[in-house]
């Protein structure tokens, strides 16, 4: 079993700021571990992207799964706190995480180009108006946490209908996006496989008043 990051070095004032890993986080997290022998199997010194890292506790996951002198990690967020304490998360685990300040991959997709190995987003998933998503947003605080518009999904539309998930894996490369019932996670696989991925739920169940999923998309 892979342990938990200690997220003990960030107080109550950063988790005021930053989102504080929740059942969403954790069922990513078991994804992944779900997938650590098939991960390890097929990647030795893999380029990992997280968008949305938050405290930055699944990019340092993902790190011990592959040995924490492995790979590269980019966690990137809106949010500067979170940029912040991801960097301090891998620092307080032994990891080293590039932290950038940018909206989804702004400015990175034409490096990051067919360079992905994996690709990992928990999104602002809750359905909410859309003028209140625009609002977090533009604040870039931790109603950006939450606030995915109208169906829940508008930053992962971005991603999937631009293309931008099938542009940045490498052939084999791996995302895993969270998603609840309301985001209708089998509408997300079947637009993911239009773009010529291979798709499919990979983890479901439900934590308090939501049905959690995790989406697995594979560049073949
Ligand atoms: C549900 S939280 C997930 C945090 C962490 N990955 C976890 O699982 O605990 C969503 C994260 O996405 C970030 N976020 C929201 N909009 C974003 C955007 N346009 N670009 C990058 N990150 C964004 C938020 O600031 C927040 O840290």
């Amino acid at each position: 079993m892979i342990p938990t990051p200690s997220t003990s070095h960030l107080t109550k004032e950063d988790f005021r700021k930053v989102y504080e890993p929740a059942e969403d986080t954790f069922i990513l997290l078991d994804a992944l571990e779900a997938d650590a022998e098939a991960l390890t199997r097929s990647l030795s010194a893999p380029l990992c992207v997280e968008i949305g890292s938050g405290s930055g506790i699944v990019t340092t996951f993902l790190s011990q799964i592959f040995g924490s002198n492995t790979g590269t990690y980019i966690a990137i967020d809106l949010n500067p706190h979170a940029n912040r304490c991801t960097v301090t998360t891998g620092k307080a685990n032994g990891v080293h995480i590039e932290a950038i300040r940018t909206s989804l991959l702004s400015g990175l997709r034409s490096r990051l180009r067919g360079n992905v190995d994996v690709l990992l987003f928990n999104p602002p998933y809750v359905p909410t108006e859309e003028e209140e998503e625009a609002m977090a947003q533009g604040k870039a605080g931790i109603e950006g946490s939450w606030a995915g518009g109208a169906t829940g999904t508008r930053l992962v539309d971005e991603l999937i209908d631009d293309g931008v998930i099938s542009d940045v894996l490498a052939e084999g490369g791996r995302c895993y996006l969270v998603a609840i019932k309301q985001n209708d996670p089998q509408g997300l696989v079947r637009r993911l496989k239009v773009q010529g991925l291979e798709a499919e739920v990979v983890l479901a169940r439900r934590a308090g008043g939501e049905h959690l999923h995790v989406v697995r998309a594979i560049k073949p």
